[in-house]
């Protein structure tokens, strides 16, 4: 399709999704697995993902009983407008301003300059009628910083700007297809002017004589839809993982190269150790993070709780996991789709194999809601914190509890002593938390030797986002093997799943051996002995590996891969596949007689010559 037919198919698509949740109807979460098979990016998305959420979060009861039904309803379309062209990352120096004029008790929105256009926003370019607005409130000549707004950005019976309003869409995205199915837009104010009950006033508020009264509750609520998303990709990271796995599993099943004396049958591809050594930690990862996400979904849930009920403890820890884990796993499940693709040798790199087009659609994760670096140096800060506090009598909690074993952590010696003592999860969790522990101490005391901490950080910036990343395996090592202790049924599933937990938590020993070896958190030895394991594993992970790929429960349909097909027809398929290219319409391709005849004709004259 040409971007404009993606465009208006994936509206066909989103509205036949919202008449079906209407008519049916269907409950939330089976909403959700709508989205999920509808399998595009649109502006639903952002209206039902961000736009009402953020009204929830940041509305006041007035604000809500207005909004929401409207938005409830789809009577208006949302999204949520905060990155700009000059800045995404650092939201405290978005330079939209909202001006509040006590003459006309309204708030001016503006955009100063050209780096303050609204840039990004999902649903923006051609969709949304209405928008949240992330602009600094401005009152009486004084910047208190950026606040969210309600703002109608087109007109209700033709769907043109507002005057004072322009707004487009930002052009092609990575991919062919991918992400293009979105409009992510621009937006610039010229003095546009909107009621001061549209701003978003459950935290800080504006008087009508035009006073702000400050947050009395962490300004931090603010980035709360953040949060909520992040939280929902790390699950989402799970689901294209999985998708990926169960490709080139199931390819690698089929797929047989060498090993055949005599002409015989040759080896299938999955039965190299170097293929399960990249296949099966992506496999591992797949499971790990839909138990990291479903114990993520909870945390976020105890926390909006506790928000509600004014309690604030436990909001600098969700917000920690919350970037932390969309981080790690964002970026794992990129560069796994990527391997998986080359799992699958040439015919992984064709259209039809699935995988360009997941990785098209799925890379944008390592930056929106948040680039991977930049939400580990969170992370970073916040066990920063938690290190300066050791020993100050406030013991850490939740997942930095076993902070509070530093004397511990700090001084132990692993006591694996032979290859099996790999699949006992004390052992592995100390390996884990020794080695998150002593990397944040040591970034804290290279830190303590500035004498301006922000100039410390500044300079260690690489090795506070390792040392974040190592704590974040640790929470997923940790959560996996929570999911092991509880109640699984059937002993079988439960030795696959303890063989997969033990993939994943050996292979990340394997590929961050700098890391245990310099903190000495293990040894060579031990280290040669978790390498033995991690091969045993592989050998009692591969007669179950398709069947562990057919857990996932995708259908052919869903997965749209040739390579990943149930059946394993994969031959004939891609011939079928292929003598559907345009190209393939004619036996001569258009172009022959402009080019490719004057030019063969050229050599024959020359050559009789
Ligand atoms: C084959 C075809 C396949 C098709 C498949 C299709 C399937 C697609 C899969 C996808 C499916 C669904 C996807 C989900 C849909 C959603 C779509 C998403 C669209 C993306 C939307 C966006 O991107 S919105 C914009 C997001 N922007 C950001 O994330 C910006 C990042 N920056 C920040 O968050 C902040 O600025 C910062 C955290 C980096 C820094 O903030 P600030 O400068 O204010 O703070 P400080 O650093 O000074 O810190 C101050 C203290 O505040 C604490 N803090 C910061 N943030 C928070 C928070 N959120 N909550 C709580 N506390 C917070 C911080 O820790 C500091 O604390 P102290 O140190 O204690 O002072
Ligand atoms: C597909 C897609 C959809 C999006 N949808 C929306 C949306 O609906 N609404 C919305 O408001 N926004 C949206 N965004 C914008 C997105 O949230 C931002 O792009 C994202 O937050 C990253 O910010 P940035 O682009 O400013 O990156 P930058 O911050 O400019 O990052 C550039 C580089 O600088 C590095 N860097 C930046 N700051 C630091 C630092 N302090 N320390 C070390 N390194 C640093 C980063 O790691 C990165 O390598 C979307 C983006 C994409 C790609």
């Amino acid at each position: 399709m040409t971007r404009k037919e993606l465009f208006k198919n994936t509206l066909r698509k989103s509205v036949h999704a919202w008449k079906l949740i209407n008519e049916l109807p269907l409950s939330d979460d089976e909403s959700l697995m709508l989205r999920h098979f509808m399998d595009q990016p649109g502006f639903l998305d952002l209206h039902w993902r961000m736009f009402v959420p953020a009204i929830k979060g940041q509305g006041t009861e007035e604000q809500k009983q207005k909004w929401l039904p409207l938005a409830n309803k789809m009577q208006i379309i949302g999204c949520y407008a905060q990155t700009e062209l000059g800045h995404g990352s650092n939201v405290q120096g978005l330079e939209t301003t909202a001006t509040f004029d006590p003459q006309t008790d309204q708030f001016i929105l503006h955009s100063p300059t050209q780096t303050s256009s609204k840039w990004w926003p999902g649903g923006l370019g051609k969709v949304s009628t209405h928008a949240v607005i992330y602009a600094r409130l401005i009152t009486d000549g004084k910047d208190h910083g950026v606040h969210g707004f309600i703002v109608q950005l087109r007109n209700m019976d033709d769907h043109s700007p507002l005057p004072g309003i322009t707004i487009g869409d930002i052009g092609v995205k990575f991919g062919n297809g991918a992400y293009n199915s979105m409009d992510n837009g621009f937006l610039m104010f010229d003095k546009f002017c909107i009621p001061r009950d549209q701003m978003l006033m459950r935290l800080s508020k504006v008087t009508r004589e035009g006073k702000y009264v400050p947050s009395d509750v962490p300004r931090q609520l603010m980035y709360g839809t953040m949060v909520s998303v992040r939280q929902t990709i790390v699950s989402n990271a799970s689901i294209a993982m999985a998708r990926a796995v169960c490709i080139a599993t199931r390819y690698s099943a089929v797929r047989r190269q060498f090993g055949s004396q005599n002409g015989g049958i040759e080896t299938q591809v999955i039965d190299y150790k170097t293929q399960q050594n990249r296949l099966f930690p992506l496999l591992a990862s797949a499971y790990a993070f839909r138990f990291v996400g479903e114990w993520l979904k909870w945390l976020y849930t105890d926390v909006t709780q506790r928000l509600e009920a004014s309690d604030f403890a436990t909001l600098p820890e969700a917000h920690a996991c919350t970037a932390g884990l969309k981080s790690m796993t964002t970026s794992a499940t990129s560069d796994g789709i990527e391997e998986c693709r080359k799992l699958c040798g040439g015919h992984g790199y064709l259209w039809c194999s699935g995988l360009p087009e997941l990785f098209a659609v799925y890379v944008p994760a390592c930056t929106y809601e948040g680039d991977n670096v930049v939400l580990q140096l969170q992370v970073a800060r916040f066990l920063m914190k938690t290190v300066s506090q050791l020993g100050s009598g406030k013991a850490p909690a939740g997942t930095t509890a076993y902070m509070g074993r530093a004397k511990h952590l700090l001084q132990c010696r692993s006591s694996i002593r032979k290859a099996e003592d790999w699949l006992n999860p004390a052992m592995v969790l100390e390996t884990f938390e020794a080695r998150a522990l002593r990397m944040a101490v040591s970034c804290a005391n290279n830190l303590s030797k500035f004498e301006n901490q922000e100039q410390g950080f500044s300079e260690l910036l690489a090795d506070l986002v390792e040392a974040a990343i190592a704590h974040c395996q640790l929470i997923v090592v940790s959560k996996f093997i929570v999911k092991l202790e509880g109640e699984i049924k059937g002993k079988g599933v439960k030795n696959q799943l303890k063989n997969l937990c033990y993939i994943y938590a050996l292979h990340l020993i394997h590929k961050h051996l700098g890391d245990f070896l310099s903190t000495n958190s293990i040894t060579s030895e031990q280290a040669s002995l978790a390498n033995h394991q991690l091969r045993s594993l592989y050998t009692q992970v591969r007669p179950n590996a398709v069947a562990l790929v057919d857990a996932f429960d995708y259908t052919d349909h869903y997965l749209g891969s040739v390579l990943g097909r149930y059946d394993g027809n994969v031959y004939p398929k891609l011939f079928e596949e292929a003598l559907k290219d345009p190209l393939n319409d004619t036996v001569v391709p258009d172009g022959y007689h402009e080019y490719i005849r004057p030019l063969i004709k050229q050599h024959l004259r020359s050559a009789r010559l």
